[in-house]
């Protein structure tokens, strides 16, 4: 058996020289704190932590920091070939690339490495978590889960003595700030959209943050640390926030729910369900209450019980604030597995289907306002055994499309399909069906 030290005593005076790839919005705040609270820091980590040497794609840019005698190096890979280089930080992003090999190569060298890169560790996590823990080294990633909340920690340490059946939570700041901005203001997508883009709360590629990718990568490093189980970001269900209309945020309301887009990592009896896709939570329900670029993170432990996390999951100050501490660790000589288990001990990952997954959906139509045309719904529902739980339709102008909505009581997600396919084929039903998932929380 594999094992790895979690807390190491022989923590070394010298100084911890650091250097920092990327100085975009968490790149340069995490240069400016660094300098701000070095004292403090140096204190706090028993031993000065020193910035030696920075890259970025522009080096005449002003960043409102002061980078006076520290190295600059175009190629960010040179960091980790730097002998006055003791630890990387990784904050340029992207699964692939000048990233991907500047970690590998640092890891690879006996550097440790602090990332806030989720997309990253989503699609390689297993491999650089073997490669740092045969060097000896940390691969850190505090940053790359719900920002500054310490979730990372939290799981890895603070609730170790617990068997976790569910993790799940807001994961993605952009799409919280989006779906609360629609809902408080009426506003729409596009144009909140680029607010969130302004105060550095999204992906360099949107995309994947309406889409619910950010999520689903950030998910599947919750559910390798809380599982046991080599990274799976392919087994996540993933469905993002564009389908999400005015109306369905009124309607629920009107039903007594919130939208919310959740991630959601359960033990199931197929293996490891991992999902992320816009809910249907009660008003009244802790996570419902979470708004604008908050994260939440529940996870549910067999000895603790339920225990919520809560903070800001984007943004510069927030992320630079998780980047540090997981700095200062490395200084004060703290590690632990990346997983929480010796990566060489990760099981293999198992996906369970989302078809077997048994909820309540609620579904919304656009029709036209002719006689038999509800019949003709309920007897699709009734033929896959799906049971209505309540019904609206507002406004009646036989001339007009109108919206009906819809809840239902419990049924497995392969009948709801099967049901929704049919009901998209009648002739009335004049767009595909809107479907969001009812999650009891
Ligand atoms: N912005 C946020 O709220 C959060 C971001 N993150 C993650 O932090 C990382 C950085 O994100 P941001 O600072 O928002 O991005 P950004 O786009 O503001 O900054 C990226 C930086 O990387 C530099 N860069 C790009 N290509 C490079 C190359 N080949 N060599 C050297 N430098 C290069 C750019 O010049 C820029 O300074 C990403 O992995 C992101 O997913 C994680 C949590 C929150
Ligand atoms: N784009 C992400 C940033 C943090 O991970 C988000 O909006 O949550
Ligand atoms: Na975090």
């Amino acid at each position: 058996m594999g094992i790895v030290r979690v807390y190491c005593e022989d923590v070394m005076s010298e100084v911890l020289r650091v250097g920092v790839a990327g100085l975009g919005t968490v790149g340069a705040e995490t240069v400016r704190l660094l300098r701000l609270r070095r004292e403090d820091l140096a204190r706090r980590a028993g031993r000065p932590i020193e910035l030696v040497a920075v890259s970025a794609r522009d080096r005449s840019k002003d960043r409102g920091v002061d980078l006076a005698g520290v190295a600059w190096e175009d190629d960010a890979v040179a960091l980790a070939r730097r002998d006055d280089v003791d630890l990387v930080c990784e904050l340029i992003g992207g699964s692939e690339g000048p990233a991907r090999t500047l970690v590998e190569t640092a890891l690879s060298a006996g550097k440790s490495v602090v990332t806030a890169n989720k997309a990253l560790l989503a699609h390689h996590g297993t491999a650089l978590a073997k490669t740092a823990e045969a060097g000896g080294v940390t691969l850190a990633y505090e940053a790359a889960v719900a920002g500054g909340i310490p979730i990372i920690r939290a799981l890895r340490q603070g609730l170790v003595a617990n068997s976790i059946g569910r993790v799940y939570g807001i994961l993605n700041g952009t799409c919280n700030y989006i779906l609360s901005a629609m809902r408080d203001t009426g506003r729409a997508f596009d144009d909140v959209l680029a607010e969130a883009q302004e105060l550095g709360y999204a992906e360099a590629d949107p995309s994947f943050d309406v889409d619910g990718i950010d999520a689903a990568h950030k998910l599947s490093l919750l559910a390798a640390l809380v599982f046991g189980r080599e990274v799976d970001f392919d087994g996540v269900h993933i469905e993002g926030i564009r389908p999400i209309s005015p109306l369905d945020i009124a309607y629920a309301e009107e039903f007594g729910f919130r939208i919310k887009l959740l991630g959601i990592a359960e033990e199931a009896p197929e293996g490891v369900r991992q999902r992320v896709h816009p809910c249907m939570v009660r008003k009244d329900a802790p996570i419902a209450q979470v708004e604008g670029v908050f994260n939440a993170v529940v996870a549910e432990g067999d000895a603790v019980g339920t225990t919520l996390f809560l903070g800001r999951g984007a943004g510069a100050g927030p992320t630079a604030s998780a980047v540090i501490g997981d700095i200062v660790d490395v200084a004060a000589g703290r590690r632990a597995p990346v997983f929480g288990i010796a990566a060489a001990e990760l099981r293999a990952a198992r996906p369970a289907p989302m078809e077997a997954l048994e909820g309540r959906y609620y579904v919304r139509l656009m029709v036209i306002d002719r006689p038999g045309v509800l019949a003709d719904v309920t007897a699709i529902l009734r033929d896959e055994h799906v049971s209505m739980e309540s019904m609206l339709q507002q406004g009646r102008d036989p001339m007009e499309k109108v919206p009906v909505a819809l809840t239902t009581h419990e049924v497995d997600e392969a009948s709801m399909r099967r049901a929704l396919d049919k009901i998209a084929r009648l002739d009335a039903v004049l767009e595909p069906p809107a479907m969001i998932r009812i999650v009891e929380l």
